[in-house]
């Protein structure tokens, strides 16, 4: 039975009434509304801005009111939503994976900007995740043999949805790193967890309550997943291929000078649009 009928815009200002006393800045409301509201409508902000006064079916409606109330929890949007934006494409995510982050489509610009469709390279990516990474390089670049892999048989579930939308062609592997990792490959690509268990304090709430610990913290001050790929590094990577990992914004010096210890290879470092030490490669020469 139809109780009330709420437009658009109702709603948005019914949600930004809910969440004014979690989130403070009426920007960051407005932004996660509307992320919430396109999402589940599939359309684009135009088409929101477009559709203020149209009606929103209750079912919907509902939806929307379940997901407000789960953000005010402390639920990210993106989980709250079922899936989240990452180079053009929406990509499942839920608490088994990490949500894709801006910083980490940097570094797959790093490498489609590096390697054109005319290459047709094998690839590896380690910790995949929802496969944020693996997938965006696939269907960036259809005729590259790629393979995604994870320790976490969670996270290798959800991935394989991303990769059966996307691009099927993605092999994936259960692994811990090098693990079950046979061969070389002209590409490696990693955005292993990183942060350090002393930097808990400075994480926001909602991260650390509801993404996955495995994917966001390693031990020896973030450092010990990057420590171990270096020991195998050279075995997998092929005759001048490339590696390229994404790192700590305070670990760009260390991990410079770990990579820069392996014989015969150079290393660059880059920053994210923020100006912070956030990628390395790694080339063989
Ligand atoms: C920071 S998340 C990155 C996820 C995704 N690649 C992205 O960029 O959004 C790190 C991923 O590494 C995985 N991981 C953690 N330890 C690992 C290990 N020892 N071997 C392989 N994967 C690991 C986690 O399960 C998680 O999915």
């Amino acid at each position: 039975m139809m109780d009330e009928q709420w437009t658009i815009q109702a709603v948005r200002d019914w949600g930004d009434w809910q969440l004014e006393p979690y989130i403070h800045e009426k920007e960051e409301r407005s932004a996660q509304i509307d992320y919430l509201l396109t999402g589940m409508m599939d359309w684009d902000y135009s088409q929101l801005d477009n559709n203020r006064y149209t009606i929103l079916e209750d079912e919907k409606r509902l939806r929307f009111m379940v997901a407000v109330r789960a953000i005010k929890g402390g639920l990210p949007v993106q989980y709250a939503l079922g899936h989240a934006a990452f180079y053009g494409r929406e990509f499942q995510v839920d608490r088994r994976v990490l949500i894709p982050r801006q910083e980490t489509e940097e570094l797959v610009d790093w490498i489609l900007k590096d390697h054109s469709m005319t290459e047709a390279l094998t690839v590896l990516d380690i910790g995949t995740g929802s496969g944020a990474i693996a997938v965006s390089l696939a269907a960036e670049r259809t005729n590259w043999q790629i393979v995604a892999s994870d320790i976490s048989a969670d996270a290798l579930d959800l991935a394989t949805e991303n990769i059966a939308k996307y691009a099927p062609q993605v092999k994936v592997i259960q692994s811990d790193l090098f693990e079950k990792i046979e061969g070389q490959f002209d590409l490696i690509v990693s955005n292993p967890p990183y942060i350090s268990e002393d930097e808990r304090d400075e994480m926001d709430e909602s991260v650390l309550l509801y993404e996955p610990d495995l994917a966001l913290f390693a031990d020896d001050d973030g450092l010990v997943l990057y420590k171990k790929m270096a020991q195998s590094l050279l075995e997998h990577l092929s005759p001048k291929g490339n590696a390229y990992f994404e790192i700590g914004y305070r670990q760009g010096q260390q991990l410079q000078k770990l990579f820069a210890d392996l014989p015969d290879v150079t290393v660059e470092l880059r920053q994210d649009m923020s100006g912070h030490d956030r990628m390395i490669k790694v080339s063989r020469r």
